[in-house]
């Protein structure tokens, strides 16, 4: 049997240019068919680099697909290395890319009881990821979890949903879904207890398109924060629009890395230190 190519995605060269039409149109099954169909699938099949290397060899060829990507995956592979999260929550699966390279990274780290979640909006993203899970031999701890992620959240939090950690915190957070979201999707996630100290929130695209609102909260200090909610305390919601928790510390960073198209973006990597008393 031929050898896999499992790290060959960065001496190989780059995704092809994200055009206007990016997602949606096909594309997704064309990958899945492209894998299961792979002359090497027998070597592929329970290999995460493997299954990696194909989706990487699927965008350079044949159609540019939205993951994070071989360059700033590592990084934040790295990360997972290195602080040894039990539990990790993305919010923005897509068709399992970002998945299948942490959950393999949370695996190889040999924590006990090891869960990453990934929640997918689009059913048809989330089935090919699924089965993109499966071919990687992860599905014992990655699960895709289908639908709108502020309504997964609470589910989540609520214990409704049986997987992930046995306290309402979650050691990381991976946002990588609408750009515009994140700061409200964080917010919620720290009002549920999501994000408390000692969790890691990551951030991507970062600076490519870049996300203002999003750096400034994660970044400001807590009296900023505060003064920010403070006239909204009590307000009536219908439950869209959340306002956090002020009183959470972040230690945030931004950690700059390629597109997998070749272009500069960046991470931010915020830590959650801390719970600071109200007045
Ligand atoms: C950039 S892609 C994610 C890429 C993936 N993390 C990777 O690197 O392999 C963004 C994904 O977020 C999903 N998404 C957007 N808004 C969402 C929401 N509110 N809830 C759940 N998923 C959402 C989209 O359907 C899309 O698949």
């Amino acid at each position: 049997m031929a050898a896999v190519a499992t790290n060959t995605s960065i001496s190989q060269g780059f995704y092809k240019p994200e055009e206007k039409v990016f997602c949606n149109d096909g594309r997704e099954n064309q990958l899945l068919h492209f894998i299961t169909t792979h002359p090497q699938l027998s070597a592929i099949r329970n290999s995460p680099q493997a299954v990696l290397a194909a989706i990487d060899e699927f965008a350079r060829t044949k159609d540019f697909l939205m993951n994070v990507g071989p360059h700033k995956g590592a990084l934040i592979a790295d990360i997972i290395a290195t602080e040894r999260p039990s539990s990790i929550l993305e919010i923005g699966g897509y068709i399992g890319y970002s998945a299948i390279m942490f959950g393999s990274t949370l695996r190889n780290t040999g924590v006990p009881d090891p869960r990453y979640v990934s929640l997918e909006m689009n059913t048809q993203f989330a089935s090919v990821s699924r089965a993109l899970v499966e071919i990687a031999g992860l599905s014992d701890i990655v699960e895709i979890r289908e639908g709108a992620c502020r309504a997964s959240l609470q589910r989540l939090a609520s214990g409704t949903l049986n997987q992930g950690p046995r306290s309402k915190k979650w050691d990381m957070l991976f946002l990588d879904h609408s750009k515009i979201s994140y700061l409200n999707d964080l917010k919620l996630a720290e009002e549920l207890g999501i994000v408390a100290p000692g969790s890691i929130v990551i951030a991507d695209d970062m600076k490519r398109p870049g996300n203002p609102m999003y750096s400034d909260y994660v970044r400001a200090d807590t009296a900023t924060k505060v003064e920010a909610y403070m006239p909204f305390v009590g307000c009536l919601s219908d439950g869209g629009i959340s306002l956090g928790n002020p009183y959470l510390v972040y230690k945030s960073t931004l950690l700059e890395g390629l597109e997998p198209t070749g272009l500069m973006d960046a991470v931010e990597i915020s830590r959650c230190v801390d719970l600071v008393e109200k007045d």
